[in-house]
């Protein structure tokens, strides 16, 4: 098995072809203004679109942006991406208002070698996500008439069996861009013979996502710490109230069994700050993780848990870290993410990030890039490579 790279396209030359590049600009948006508050995933595929642009290529980006279900809608347009994407490659890229209709086809036509067109978000579509093969496959079509090759560029997404991730490269030439490239090769150093002890820290709130991980990831790990919108099933799964917290009820029985199957690996908050609403100025206290009032949610890991965290870190000589410890973007309930954070690069161990989140959060609370191994720009597709899972956008790509 093969997988042809970016440079074996820009070899055959690509001047005055149309190329298809998958990218993941699925970038946090303030909630209030609309604007971009980490552009990280943005200039992480920088490499790839310039190397195109400089071969004179017309370059066709689509990506996702947040979890849309289907159709359009505007608090989730990627319009605010095109406008950065175009400043940070020092050109205007051309935005289609739509994925594959009117819009996008007009904007794809009038490009010029050297330009780059983004299409508006590919969810907006019900092909794009659809588990039904011929809706897929429909869309895949529309879509890969857009290129002559395709440059799947998008690593946050390749653990997704979507039409642009899967089906796209089924229909066209394809490589893999360089992103793409140096995440797997960073992440290989994890996925084989990690040196021990190894410690996985899993936070954020795409929970039953990562509760499918956590299963394979067990045996492979010494220690689990989990804290985040992730910890309060398992805190449920051991009997105690959790308010309003983040919750999967019905991964409760999933949770108990796993703290059943642990051997002890598993390590919960003891403490949480537990706040009256999802709110930046809620009031707030920290509480027993099994005292957690019933009219209240818990919004971040306590100190006596960070300390505790810190101290299962600090023999570590492998750390990957998934998923802030707690809503890191209100300032009020960011310590958890920051202290844990901080402990993570105190250790002599090679440390990965994964994430959009976390990678933004280690960003916004101003802790040192440089200080931790590796910064990856996948959360999910990280931890499922880990796991030693068979991505479909990865397997889309070999030959
Ligand atoms: N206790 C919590 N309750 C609700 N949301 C939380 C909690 N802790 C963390 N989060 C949220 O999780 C989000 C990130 O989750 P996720 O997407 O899983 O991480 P990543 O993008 O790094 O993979 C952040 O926006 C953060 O506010
Ligand atoms: O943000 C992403 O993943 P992550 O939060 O696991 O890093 C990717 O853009 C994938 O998005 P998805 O989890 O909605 O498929």
């Amino acid at each position: 098995m093969t997988i042809r790279t970016l440079d074996d396209l820009l070899a055959e030359g690509v001047s005055g072809r149309r190329v298809l590049v998958r990218a993941d600009l699925n970038v946090p948006l303030d909630k209030q203004t609309g604007q971009i508050t980490d552009d990280g995933r943005i200039r992480a595929v920088l490499p790839t679109l310039g190397a195109l642009v400089q071969g004179g290529a017309k370059v066709v980006v689509c990506s996702h942006l947040g979890r849309p279900k289907g159709a359009p809608d505007p608090q989730y347009s990627l319009r605010p991406v095109a406008g950065r994407l175009g400043e940070l490659l020092g050109a205007p890229v051309q935005f289609a208002e739509d994925t594959v209709g009117d819009s996008a086809r007009a904007c794809v036509e009038a490009l010029a070698d050297g330009q780059v067109a983004l299409l508006e978000n590919l969810r907006f579509n019900k092909g794009e996500t659809s588990k039904d093969d011929a809706e897929r496959g429909a869309f895949a079509d529309q879509l890969a008439a857009f290129g002559e090759a395709y440059v799947d560029d998008a690593f946050g997404a390749v653990h997704r069996k979507h039409a642009s991730v899967y089906d796209v490269p089924a229909r066209l030439p394809h490589v893999a861009g360089r992103l793409v490239l140096r995440e797997v090769e960073v992440l290989g150093r994890l996925a084989g013979e990690p040196e021990r002890p190894y410690v996985v820290v899993l936070g954020g709130s795409k929970v039953s996502d990562k509760l499918a991980v956590i299963e394979a990831l067990l045996p492979k790990v010494d220690r689990l710490l989990i804290g985040g919108g992730m910890c309060f099933t398992f805190l449920k799964a051991q009997g105690h109230e959790v308010g309003t917290s983040l919750l999967e009820e019905e991964m409760v029985e999933t949770c108990r069994n796993l703290l059943e199957r642990s051997e002890g690996k598993i390590m919960l908050p003891v403490d949480v700050v537990a706040a009256d609403a999802f709110a930046p100025d809620a009031a707030h206290d920290t509480v027993r993780a099994d005292g957690i009032p019933s009219h209240r949610l818990g919004l971040d890991i306590g100190p006596e848990t960070v300390a505790g965290f810190a101290a299962a870190l600090s023999g570590a000589k492998t750390v990957f870290w998934n998923g802030p410890m707690g809503v890191f973007e209100m300032p009020a309930f960011a310590n958890g993410t920051r202290g844990v954070a901080e402990a993570i690069t105190k250790t002599d161990a090679f440390t990965v990030v994964g994430g959009g989140d976390s990678a933004a959060a280690v960003r916004a609370l101003g802790l040192d890039e440089s200080s931790f191994g590796h910064i990856s720009t996948g959360g999910g597709a990280s931890l499922e490579y880990l796991e030693g899972k068979t991505l479909p956008g990865i397997a889309a790509l070999e030959d």
